[in-house]
């Protein structure tokens, strides 16, 4: 079942086309890949699905919904989450409020409940705090909930990250580069880790990537874009050996 996909997706920034007909599709539970050199137009696709830019023309469809241009809020209560290339936690917060903060746009509590702090807020509350160390644990940052988030290490700053965007509770997960800057024994663990989020969560996952054996790794299929067209599309060992990606992307890579 297709859980998400672009219809002829296009933007243009003036006189760039920097994503053309982009034709995505998205399967249930599936984790599929996103790769091209930088300036592809990777980040800018990912902008349109998540609201950030209305596409030029095309649509993005969640499920039969065209969701084309609809608010960024608005998207991801509609259970799509992002992470961003550059890490974006709340700097002086700890792990734990980075999550609490997170939830907050799942409360149902009005104002007033909040302000006067009516007992079904106190209830809300309390079920927050349960729901976001449940999710701590389920990435392995328990025994961390009262650090500083800035005084994690890379690696679990990246989960951190990934947790903030999971307690949307979203049924479909895009990773901006979540390997950027990681040790190789950081990225082999982010790796499995990818692998265990679809499965105690049940999400759905595009990645985009520069890091090859992560994509090789854990995609199932994998788009490949150029100067914003699709030049290729298959499963990872198809991509491999596609002469267009070699040329365009792979073959410049000292990691593939
Ligand atoms: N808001 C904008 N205004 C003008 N040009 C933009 C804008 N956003 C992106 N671009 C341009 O669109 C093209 C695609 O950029 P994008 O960031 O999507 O590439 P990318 O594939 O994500 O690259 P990288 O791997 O380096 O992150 C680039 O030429 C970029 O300069």
């Amino acid at each position: 079942m297709t859980v998400l996909h672009t219809q002829n997706m296009s933007i243009c920034f003036g006189g760039l086309t920097a994503v053309m007909n982009l034709n995505l599709a998205l399967e249930d539970k599936e984790i599929v890949g996103l790769i091209g050199p930088n300036g592809a137009g990777k980040t800018t696709a990912f902008n349109m699905i998540t609201g950030v830019y209305a596409p030029t023309s095309g649509a993005v469809f969640l499920g039969d919904r065209n969701i084309s241009g609809l608010r960024p809020d608005v998207i991801s209560n509609l259970g799509i989450a992002r992470t961003f290339q550059n890490i974006r936690l709340f700097r002086d917060m700890s792990v734990l409020e980075n999550i609490l903060v997170a939830g907050h746009q799942r409360l149902k509590s009005s104002l007033f409940a909040s302000v006067v702090r009516l007992p079904s807020y106190h209830r809300e509350e309390r079920h927050m705090f349960e729901k976001a160390r449940t999710l701590l644990e389920a990435v392995g940052l328990s025994d961390l909930e009262d650090e500083k988030a800035t005084s994690l290490p890379y690696g679990k700053q990246r989960r951190l990250e990934i947790a903030r965007a999971l307690a949307t509770e979203p049924s479909i997960l895009l990773l901006d580069e979540p390997a950027a800057g990681m040790n190789p024994q950081e990225s082999r663990e982010l790796t499995d880790f990818i692998g265990q989020l679809r499965e105690k969560f049940g999400l759905t996952i595009l990645l985009i990537e520069h890091h090859m054996q992560v994509v090789m790794r854990v995609c199932e299929r994998i788009y490949v874009l150029d100067y914003g067209q699709t030049i290729a599309e298959g499963k990872p060992e198809e991509i491999q050996r596609n002469e267009r990606v070699i040329e365009a992307y792979l073959g410049g890579q000292d990691n593939a």
